[in-house]
Formats: C-alpha cells, sequence, structure tokens
C-alpha cells in the first residue's frame, strides 16, 4: 500500500497555504518534505497525519496507518522513560519496548522521569515512542532538532531499519537527516495564492 495524496489544499487559520499538492510515498520509501519557514511543511504533514482536514483533496493510505511525531515530543513529564514506552504500547496494542530503548541508547535512562531529561533525551524518546506504536507510516516534523550527531546517526538507523521492515517515512526537515537515500518534495511551487477573502483581511 503507498501514501497518496491528490490535489491537496491545505489550510491554517481558513487560509489556505499550499494548493494542488500531489505525491506519493511507497512503502520502503522515506520523503523528505523541504521549503522555506512558514511554506505549509507543518500544516501538510498534521493534514496527512488527520489532525485538521484538508480544503479540498484526498489522502490515501493515511489514517490509522500513521504514526505522527510533532514538534512537540507529546511525553508525559512524570513518567519514567519506560512508563512512557509501555503507556504507548498499551495505547497502540504492542509489546516491545526493549528494541525502541536499544535502538535511541535509552538504556542508562529508562528510570527517570521523562521531565527530568535533557532537550537531545526529550527528543530521543519521542522518536522511540514512533517504534513502540507497530504503525508502517512514520510522520514526522523537524525530527533531529535538538539531536547530537550521534542521535542523528541513531534517528538514520531507525528510519533505515524501519524502511527495510516495510515501513514509510515522510519527514519535514531544514537540516540533513543523514538519509541520503530519500526521496525529496519541495513545497515551495504549491504556496497558495492569497484568495480575495485572503486579502481582505491582510487589509484589516
Ligand atoms: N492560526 C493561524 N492563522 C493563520 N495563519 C497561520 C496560523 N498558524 C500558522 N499560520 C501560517 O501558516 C503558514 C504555514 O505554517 P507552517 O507551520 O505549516 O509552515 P512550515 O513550512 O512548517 O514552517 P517552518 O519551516 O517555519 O516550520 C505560516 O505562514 C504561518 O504563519
Amino acid at each position: 500500500m503507498e501514501l497518496t495524496v491528490s490535489d491537496l489544499t491545505v489550510a491554517r487559520g481558513g487560509v489556505p497555504v499550499l494548493s494542488g499538492v500531489n505525491f506519493s510515498l511507497q512503502d520502503g520509501r522515506a520523503l523528505v518534505l523541504r521549503g522555506p519557514n512558514g511554506a505549509g511543511k507543518t500544516t501538510l504533514l498534521r493534514t496527512i497525519a488527520g489532525l485538521q482536514p484538508p480544503l479540498t483533496g484526498d489522502i490515501q493510505g493515511a489514517g490509522e496507518r500513521i504514526a505522527y511525531a510533532a514538534h512537540a515530543d507529546g511525553l508525559k513529564a512524570m513518567l519514567t522513560v519506560t512508563e512512557n514506552l509501555s503507556f504507548w504500547a498499551q495505547v497502540f496494542g504492542t509489546n516491545d519496548i526493549s528494541s525502541a530503548i536499544t535502538a535511541f541508547d535509552l538504556d542508562k535512562l529508562t528510570d527517570r522521569l521523562a521531565g527530568t531529561l535533557s532537550a537531545g533525551q526529550k527528543r530521543r524518546l519521542g522518536l522511540a515512542r514512533l517504534m513502540v506504536t507497530g504503525r508502517p507510516v512514520w510522520v514526522l516534523d523537524e525530527p533531529t532538532v535538538s539531536l547530537d550527531a550521534a542521535s542523528v546517526a541513531l534517528f538514520a538507523d531507525a528510519v533505515r531499519g524501519h524502511l527495510k521492515a516495510g515501513g514509510a517515512a515522510l519527514m519535514a526537515t531544514h537540516i540533513d537527516l543523514g538519509i541520503p537515500e530519500a526521496d525529496v518534495f519541495d513545497v515551495t511551487p504549491y504556496r497558495a495564492k492569497p484568495g480575495v477573502a485572503a486579502q481582505d483581511e491582510a487589509f484589516l
């Protein structure tokens, strides 16, 4: 199965941000979204993840197949690393958290409260959560922010393992993810032209 986006228009605050977006992402492949700040990458990812409806167009192969990791890591500060991952394993009906702990080098931090982790450690835990979901399509917004070089390499390995296992990854980033085999989709040409309504708003 592949993720297919057809003639999609996505909006923030009711104003179209990107329109006419078409692409597909095959199982086993990674696709990197590029474009300047404010271009609409986050809005596109949130729409594909089902957190907001598209204005127009169609998304196939998303829904329950998607695990989404946003800017905010979505961790429970008062639970330990192990408890956070066990919580997500329960939510998604999976039971292996040990490979995620090892993949993101969290072995020495398992008993620490998530709230006490450093920014990069929190990010590693947020990414480890993806492995625990067991979902095939990872949708990632700036996944390597706060990560040092060693952790970026761990992330790239985790994505490669996921692709090898038949998964897919859709990622927005400004920085190199260490995954040169990923395809690139630049959203810049799809920036929506402001319509009459939007222009009126702008002049208020
Ligand atoms: N509530 C809102 N109402 C109107 N416009 C908004 C609202 N929230 C965000 N925007 C605008 O929507 C546009 C798209 O934002 P989005 O976060 O999708 O961009 P991005 O490509 O992810 O940017 P970055 O690279 O900076 O993360 C931006 O111009 C932003 O200012």
